[in-house]
Order: structure tokens, then C-alpha cells, then sequence
């Protein structure tokens, strides 16, 4: 079928299902001093002994989805409805190792162009067939999981075969996508015009330009080149009632942008074939380097002046002095022993790791630029690690997923979540939120770390982006998850402080917490778009709106 064998592995992020992913023994020796864990192996179970229902996608629905892609691209084999069963979260991961039920599609439909999908999506509605959009599948937030809702069967559109680079117009810096691109496809095809997105989320390797349109996505230099929806100028889109173009103009007083209803719709609204964005020149300066501040309030506060003055960093992000340890911690070795000394006869009490990325077009923007966010820098006495520290995060920064897949295997609960808030409530939301997990994660034997960093920063504020590692509840792992994640919902909800979600989306594990964002009038406004555009409501059952 397609090329995209490693969509066959939805229980890792490496191909292998974590087989690459390898946990130093001096830092499994760590975490069990630290967390109590017993480091028993917990291996991926073999794919042939999980549960996978027959297929129950009508024979009337089969023929018509045949007669739009071939029968070559309507998958009902095992393997392959298996292979697109949901995204990679946590409890994603964990049923994809035996523990708790999967959702499986009834069958994986793939179709060649924007033509083909609008033909399947009026297929679906037809036949009131379930349909899914399935990009990378690096939803960590339910997205992709293929529920029926009220349907008799539900189908997962695999973009995939969507994977070109329309058009560049070099002139206005736009690019139009086939929504299935994966980034670094985007990019290579890009890089041959001399221009680039600039858009890399931790997912980079897997995600594509459609899913990232259809979460808000915001990548790691999301200082320097926006969000996501940023970049979108347009969107094609397949609804059940015919095609939807948008996006003319770079700017427009024409009633309100409903790009922004497309951008952020999760498949709800409908399918995104075509992508128009901004694109920018190829840097070919970059500098990365790290420096340490004495505190979380000193470091919140250097983001955020470097904000207010409008010279943050491309990469700008600042470690709590939990995630900076933690990192030292499970680096080892010689050299974090020294960096620790030297913070510390530097006088630094409690390290906050903050590393500043710069991409340029030239040395001199570089230096320009550098010398700007250095000026408001140095007013708050940092340490610097120089540029050793910079590239050695840039190097590793994709490797987080791969050793998510290595503390699985050795037993560990492993999960992230995220959040955004202004500057002045910053600070007693990351309390609460880290309250919340420390008291829900917390059991006889077993010791959490709860971690944090601000990844994103904005004039008026940041997002807090919090992993957490505890050994895992053999007894009850989905459930152990499940009531830590619902104890920090409820700390970002209750509060009224952030926002359930800053680029992770809604997906199945936010809907219940939508409405205290956004209220039930929001919610009714959502539920009537999606009732004009998807009336059978037959787009991505369960996301976003329930
Ligand atoms: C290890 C890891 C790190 C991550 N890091 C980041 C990060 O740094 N920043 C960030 O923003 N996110 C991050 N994510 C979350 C995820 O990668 C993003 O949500 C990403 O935008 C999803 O893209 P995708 O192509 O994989 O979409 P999918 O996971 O396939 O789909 C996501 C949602 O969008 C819908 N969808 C997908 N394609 C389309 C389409 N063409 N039309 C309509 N709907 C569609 C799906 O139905 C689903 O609801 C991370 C995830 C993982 C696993």
C-alpha cells in the first residue's frame, strides 16, 4: 500500500516500539532512588495478542469507498486497521501494550488528492459511516482514536498520499501543501526554494501540515516564527456539503476569519487537503546556547522582559530547577558534574536551565539580534554555559519520545501535559498544577517528579508545559493516569487561570473541560458550525465537541 510503514507501529514512537530507545544504567539507577522504582521489564506486547474486532463497515459502504480510491486504498486487513489506532499518548501507548481496550477502525481509507477525499467524506455521510483524519498520528490527546459514536462503523482517512508541494509563490513567501506533508518533507521541499516553515514541534519527524492546522500547533521556535496559525493563509477544506475555500488576502475586514474556525477544528468540521503558508527565508546563521538563572521567579522573569522588549530568541525556553535537574541527572556523566559545580560556585542555589536559539539569514542579523536579547539579559545576572549547552539541547531535542518508549519499558508512568496563562498568574498556576499532580501521582512506594518548562512566551504571558514520571500502578495503569490527568484538568479549569490546552488540542481528553473555556454558549457555536458543515455528524465522532 502505502510507504508509510512505520504508521503500522502506533505503540512507539521508534519504528521498532522502543527498541532504540535505551535508559543508561546510571540513570534507571536514578529513578529508582529517586521515584522507588523497581525497574521491572514491562516489554511491548506482540501485536498478534491484541484484541481487534472484525471489521463492521457495511458492504454497500465498502463498494462506494472502492468506486472513489480502488480497492488497493480501502484497508480492512488487521494489521492495518491495528496500525491507525489511535495516537500516542500515554494510555494510547499503554493499550498498544496490552492494557485496556483499543479503538479500532472498521477499515483505513486512502485517497490519492483533495478530490478523492471530498468524494469519501460524501461516501461517509452518505452511508453515516464514522470518518477520521489521520495525519501523523502524533495526537497525544485522543484525536485520532477511531470512536463510532452513534455510528454503525467509523473509517480512518489516512493522508498519507497527500504528500506535495502544490505551489511556491517566492515573490509573496507563500507555499501551498497537500495536507498529509510530513515537516521534514515540508522542509526539504522547501529548502530547494531557499525557504523554510520554521515550524518544529517536538513531533517533527512524524507530524504533518494538515494535523498541524487542525491542532494549533506550535513548535519549539515558535518565538521567532509564530504558531501555527500564524503561518496558515488558507485552507481547502472537505465538508459533507461540498468544498470549502478560504484565504485570499493577508489581511481582510470581510466579517470575521473563519480560517480560524478551520485552523484548530480537529477534523470536526472537516478535512483539510490543501494548506496555504507563510514561508521565510532559509536561515543559514544559527547560534544556540544555554545559560542558567537562581530560580523559577528569576527565570519567568527574564523570559518575560525579553518579551516585553521584543527580543526573545527564535528557541526560547526555561527549565524549572525540576526539569533542570532532572535533565543533568539523566545526562551523567563528567561533564554535568562539572556544569553542576560550576553553577554552583557561580552561587546559583537553584538552577533554571534557559537555552536562547537564534536562526539568521546573515552574522550580521545574528549578532544584531544577539546583542538586543543579550542587553535585557544581563540586567538578570545569568550564568552562561555558551554554546555547548545550546547545541547540545538542539541535538537532543527530538529524543524526549524516544526515551518515553525506553522508561515504558522499564515500568515507569511517564506522561505530559500543558497549559498557557498571563505573566502575573503564572507562577500560582504552576503551583496549583503542580500541586494537583504531585497529590494525584503521589502513593505508598512510589515518588514523583513532576518537571516544567515555558516553551512558548508571548508579551502578555507563557505556556507551561509539565512532564511527569512516577513508577506505574501495575494494578491499574490506565486508571492511575487517568485521575492524575483529571486532577490537573480540574486545577487548570477550576482556577479559571489557563487554558485546558496551548497546542495539544482538545481531542477526546479535554471535551469535558471545553465548556468551562469557552462556556456553553461557545459550545452551542461550535456544535452549530459543525451542524451547518458536518449535519450526520459523521466527522471525527467524540473530538472536540461531545
Ligand atoms: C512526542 C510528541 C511531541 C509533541 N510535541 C508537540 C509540540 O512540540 N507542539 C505541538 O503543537 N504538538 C506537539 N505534539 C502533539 C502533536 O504532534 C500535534 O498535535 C500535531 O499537530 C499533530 O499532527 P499530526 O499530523 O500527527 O496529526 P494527527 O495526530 O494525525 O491528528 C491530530 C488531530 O487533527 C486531525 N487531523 C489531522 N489531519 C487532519 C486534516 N488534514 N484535516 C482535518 N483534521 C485533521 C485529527 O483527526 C486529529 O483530531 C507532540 C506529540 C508527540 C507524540
Amino acid at each position: 500500500m502505502t510507504n508509510n510503514s512505520d504508521h503500522l507501529v502506533r505503540r512507539g514512537w521508534t519504528p521498532d516500539g522502543g527498541q532504540d530507545a535505551i535508559l543508561p544504567p546510571h540513570a534507571t539507577r536514578w529513578l529508582a532512588s529517586r521515584t522507588g522504582l523497581d525497574a521491572s521489564p514491562t516489554p511491548v506486547a506482540p501485536d498478534s495478542t491484541l484484541t481487534v474486532p472484525e471489521s463492521a463497515l457495511p458492504e454497500q459502504a465498502y463498494k462506494a469507498l472502492t468506486q472513489v480510491v480502488g480497492e488497493r486504498h480501502v484497508l480492512t486487513g488487521r494489521d492495518d486497521r491495528l496500525g491507525r489506532s489511535g495516537g500516542l499518548s500515554y494510555l494510547d501507548l499503554l493499550r498498544h501494550r496490552g492494557t485496556g481496550e483499543i479503538a479500532v477502525p472498521d477499515a483505513v481509507v486512502v485517497p490519492a488528492d483533495p478530490a478523492e477525499v471530498q468524494q469519501v467524506v460524501e461516501v461517509c455521510a452518505a452511508n453515516g459511516i464514522g470518518l477520521v483524519p489521520f495525519g501523523g498520528g502524533t495526537s497525544v490527546v485522543g484525536g485520532v482514536a477511531a470512536l463510532r459514536g452513534d455510528k454503525a462503523a467509523v473509517v480512518v482517512l489516512d493522508l498519507v498520499r497527500l504528500d506535495r508541494l502544490v505551489s511556491v509563490d517566492p515573490v509573496s513567501r507563500l507555499a501551498v501543501f497537500q495536507a498529509g506533508v510530513v515537516a521534514p518533507e515540508a522542509e526539504r521541499l522547501l529548502a530547494a526554494h531557499g525557504l523554510t516553515l520554521g515550524h518544529v514541534p517536538q513531533s517533527f519527524e512524524r507530524a504533518t501540515i494538515g494535523g498541524f492546522a487542525a491542532t494549533r500547533s506550535s513548535g519549539q521556535a515558535s518565538s521567532g516564527y509564530g504558531r501555527f496559525e500564524d503561518m496558515v493563509e488558507g485552507v481547502r477544506v472537505a465538508t459533507p456539503r461540498g468544498e470549502w475555500r478560504l484565504g485570499v488576502a493577508p489581511a481582510s475586514a470581510a466579517g470575521p476569519d473563519l480560517r480560524q474556525l478551520v485552523v484548530g477544528s480537529e477534523g470536526a468540521f472537516g478535512v483539510i487537503t490543501e494548506v496555504t503558508v507563510r514561508v521565510r527565508e532559509l536561515p543559514t546563521v544559527r547560534r544556540y546556547e544555554g545559560f542558567v538563572l537562581d530560580g523559577w521567579d528569576a527565570g519567568a522573569t527574564a523570559v518575560r522582559e525579553l518579551a516585553q522588549a521584543r527580543v526573545l530568541a527564535d528557541v526560547t525556553r526555561l527549565s524549572d530547577p525540576h526539569e533542570t535537574d532532572v535533565a543533568l541527572a539523566l545526562s551523567g556523566g563528567w561533564k554535568t558534574a562539572l556544569v553542576r559545580k560550576y553553577v554552583r560556585a557561580r552561587g546559583v542555589l537553584e538552577p533554571c536551565l534557559l537555552i536562547l536559539g537564534w536562526e539568521c539569514t546573515s552574522t550580521e542579523e545574528l549578532a544584531l539580534r544577539r546583542r538586543a536579547t543579550m542587553r535585557v539579559l544581563r540586567r538578570l545576572r545569568p550564568v552562561s554555559l555558551g554554546t555547548a549547552a545550546g547545541e547540545s539541547w538542539r541535538h537532543g531535542r527530538f529524543g524526549g519520545p524516544r526515551q518515553r518508549d525506553a522508561l515504558m519499558d522499564n515500568g515507569v508512568c511517564v506522561e505530559t501535559l500543558e497549559t498557557a496563562t498571563y505573566w502575573s498568574t503564572l507562577a500560582t498556576l504552576r503551583t496549583e498544577v503542580r500541586a494537583a499532580l504531585i497529590g494525584s501521582l503521589s502513593a505508598p512506594g512510589r515518588t514523583p517528579i513532576v518537571a516544567c518548562h515555558i516553551s512558548h512566551a508571548y508579551e502578555t504571558g507563557a505556556s507551561l508545559y509539565f512532564t511527569t514520571i512516577v513508577p506505574r500502578d501495575h494494578d491499574d495503569p490506565e486508571g492511575q493516569w487517568q485521575r492524575v490527568k483529571a486532577a490537573a484538568c480540574a486545577a487548570i479549569s477550576d482556577s479559571a487561570l489557563g487554558t485546558i490546552s496551548h497546542h495539544h488540542a482538545v481531542g477526546v481528553d479535554h471535551a469535558p473541560y471545553l465548556g468551562r473555556e469557552i462556556g456553553d454558549l461557545g459550545i452551542d457555536v461550535l456544535a452549530g458550525v459543525k451542524q451547518t458543515l458536518d449535519p450526520d455528524g459523521v466527522l471525527n465522532p467524540g473530538k472536540l465537541i461531545r
